[in-house]
Order: C-alpha cells, then structure tokens, then sequence
C-alpha cells in the first residue's frame, strides 16, 4: 500500500534492536485517516472470503482491527493479555512471547465469542516473529473456527515470521513488508 509506505518512509525511526518506531501514526498517536484507508484496503484484499469476524491482540491491533471492521461490517474480538476479573466464564488460552516486552505472557479469549462456523480474519499493526500470530492461530483451532486470512500492516521481513505462516499455508497479506533497514532508509520488498 503506498500511502503506508510513504508514511513509514516520512515518519518512521528505526532503533536498535530491529525496532521500527511507527508511534506517531499508527500504534500511539493514531492518523484515523490513515487507519481507515488501511481497513479499507483490507476489505478490497479479502472482500471474497466472507468474513465473519476480526480477531486481533490488545493493544495495537485492536484500532486497526476497529477501522477494519467498519468496512467488513463485522465484530471485533480482541485476545486479552492481562488477566482481568472481568474475565468469567470458560476462556481459550495460549501462550505468546513479545518481541517489544521481551516477556512471556498468556492471552485469553472468551470462549463465547469464537465459533466453529466462524471465518475468521486475524489483524495486527505488526508482523516480526509471528508469535503473536502463533497464539491467535493457536485459539482459533481450539475453537474449531477457520482461519480465512490473516492482515498485516507492517512486515519485517528479515524476522522471518510472515514467510513462516505462509509456508504453513495461511493467507497473509501485508501493506507494507520491510525488507532490511538501518536509520534513514528503509528497504521494502
Ligand atoms: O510477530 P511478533 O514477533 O509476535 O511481533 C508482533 C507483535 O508485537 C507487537 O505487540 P507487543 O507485544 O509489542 O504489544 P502491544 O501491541 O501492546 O504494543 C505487535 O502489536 C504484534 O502483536
Ligand atoms: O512498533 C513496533 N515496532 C516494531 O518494530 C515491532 N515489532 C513487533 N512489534 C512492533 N511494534
């Protein structure tokens, strides 16, 4: 999608550690402009699929997952990390290790809100590792629910998790894949 890329071209800051700061458009501050021509760009790529529902992670995913289901006209589910006593009820679980935090951590979804006649589209602002997407994946099949595609906005992709899961099979389309990067040029495939 050019409009994100000449974005992350204009505003990104690329840090150590194979950071790309994108957090004054996209996962802090937001550019709800943007967002929803990303959400609409997602609806032209899976329009065939019949989606019935959007799954993403607390937190960044779930404004992008937001803008996303205003053009599919469908629910959002997001996979919980902290663990709330507003959680009642049976829940799906799995474990997932954050590239940010650098830290283990449980995500739950409420077993109400996953069907096995769902189709499921899952959505994130980011795809390095694929572990958060492991973990999404991973509660679908326990809910028996399909997997229809999967929407990223921004790949690394010398983190390697995207051609992972498209090797596995899934659909996964994302706006903008990040091939190398070092501060003040950006590289996408
Ligand atoms: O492909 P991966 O290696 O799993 O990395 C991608 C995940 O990392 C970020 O979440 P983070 O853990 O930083 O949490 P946040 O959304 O609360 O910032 C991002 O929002 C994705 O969910
Ligand atoms: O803002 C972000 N920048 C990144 O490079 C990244 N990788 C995973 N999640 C991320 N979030």
């Amino acid at each position: 999608m050019e409009q994100l890329k000449q974005r992350i071209r204009k505003d990104g800051q690329v840090r150590n550690g194979d950071v790309l700061k994108v957090d004054s458009f996209l996962n802090h501050q937001m550019d709800i402009g943007l967002l929803d021509e990303i959400g609409a760009e997602f609806q032209r790529l899976f329009a065939d699929e019949n989606i019935t529902k959007i799954l993403t992670i607390e937190a960044s995913g779930i404004a992008i997952a937001c803008m996303a289901a205003r053009h599919f006209h469908v629910p959002v589910v997001f996979a919980k990390k902290a663990k709330s006593l507003n959680l009642d009820g049976e829940l799906y679980t799995s474990k997932v290790h954050s590239f940010t935090y650098d830290r283990d951590y449980d995500i739950t979804v409420s077993k109400k809100f996953i069907q096995p006649d769902d189709r499921i589209l899952i959505i994130d602002d980011f795809m390095a590792n694929g572990k958060a997407m492991d973990g999404l994946i991973d509660i679908c099949h326990q809910a028996h629910a399909q997997v229809v595609g999967i929407g990223i906005c921004i790949e690394k992709g010398f983190q390697g998790g995207g051609d992972r899961l498209r090797k596995k099979g899934y659909r996964l389309e994302s706006l903008a894949i990040v091939e190398s990067m070092e501060p003040g040029h950006i590289v996408f495939r």
